[in-house]
């Protein structure tokens, strides 16, 4: 049973009053994809993310048209601004997965192409969200776009809860699309199934450009993701490498 609050009358799930520990550790299949750099970049230090080629693309946009949600953190967002629809190969708007995005203060711009009608959109956020003083309203107009806020974690999102919660939706598979500070998220609390990367033959350089896991990292060799080699093939100009996350 979720517990449920109302702010200004529109209904936001707030995962943080729910003790109900049925289904947990039952979560939905992720897959990570990026496209990255030879060197491990997802994008360039100024930005830069075209990395992919077309056939690259139409191969992730089969993906996303195969999956119930896609996942992105609100750093790609801000970002890059995608829209995560199937828009690269033949498709219908039923063919849309669910948006998911990761963002624990609702920085999201309401204009933010995430939000259109072309697929469901949910933002999972924080019990600590409100503390901007304009929330409110933008929770109003979230809820006249009919994106659905679920609320887990206090000052971050717990992804661990989130993947029970969407589960529990009837998502049973996401693609996660980075980038590199949420990808270590969900390495971190070992939510990762699968990994498919898109290698380039370039490299960006740059200390402080994204590489596909960033975050803390882990301290050890014993403490990592280990992962056994599932397929790998040339595509474009680079390869595929596809993985399965040893549990
Ligand atoms: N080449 C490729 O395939 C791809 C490239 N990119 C690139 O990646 C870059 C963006 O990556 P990045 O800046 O790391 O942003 P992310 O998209 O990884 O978003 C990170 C943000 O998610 C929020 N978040 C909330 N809860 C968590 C949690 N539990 N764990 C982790 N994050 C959480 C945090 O913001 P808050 O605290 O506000 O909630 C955090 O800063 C862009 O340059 C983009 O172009 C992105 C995707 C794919
Ligand atoms: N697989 C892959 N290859 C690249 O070269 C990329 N730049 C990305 N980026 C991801 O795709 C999002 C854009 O999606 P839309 O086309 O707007 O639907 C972008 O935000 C990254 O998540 N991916």
């Amino acid at each position: 049973m979720n517990n449920e609050i109302n702010t200004e009358n529109i209904e936001i799930e707030n995962n943080n009053k729910n003790n109900n520990t049925d289904n947990i550790n039952v979560k939905p299949f992720v897959i990570s994809n990026v496209g990255m750099s030879l060197d491990g970049k997802l994008a360039t230090i100024e930005n830069d993310s075209r990395i992919s080629g077309e056939d690259d693309l139409k191969r992730v946009h089969k993906i996303r048209k195969s999956v119930d949600g896609i996942m992105v953190g609100i750093g790609t967002v801000l970002k890059d601004d995608p829209r995560l629809t199937v828009h690269k190969i033949n498709a219908k708007k039923e063919d849309n997965p669910i948006r998911i995005v990761v963002d624990s203060n609702l920085r999201i711009p309401l204009n933010a192409r995430v939000l259109n009608d072309d697929a469901t959109t949910i933002i999972a956020t924080t019990e600590n969200m409100g503390e901007n003083k304009n929330i409110n309203e933008k929770i109003r107009e979230l809820a006249k776009k009919n994106i659905i806020i679920i609320k887990t974690g206090i000052d971050k999102v717990d992804l661990v809860k989130l993947m029970e919660l969407l589960y529990k939706k009837g998502i049973k598979n996401i693609l996660l699309e980075g980038g590199g500070t949420l990808n270590w998220g969900m390495f971190e609390n070992n939510l990762v199934d699968e990994v498919r990367v898109y290698i380039a033959p370039k490299i960006f350089g740059g200390k402080g450009a994204p590489t596909f896991v960033d975050g803390d990292g882990f301290k050890t060799v014993d403490e990592c993701i280990k992962l056994a080699l599932k397929n790998c093939y040339k595509l474009d100009d680079g390869i595929v490498i596809e993985y399965t996350v040893k549990k």
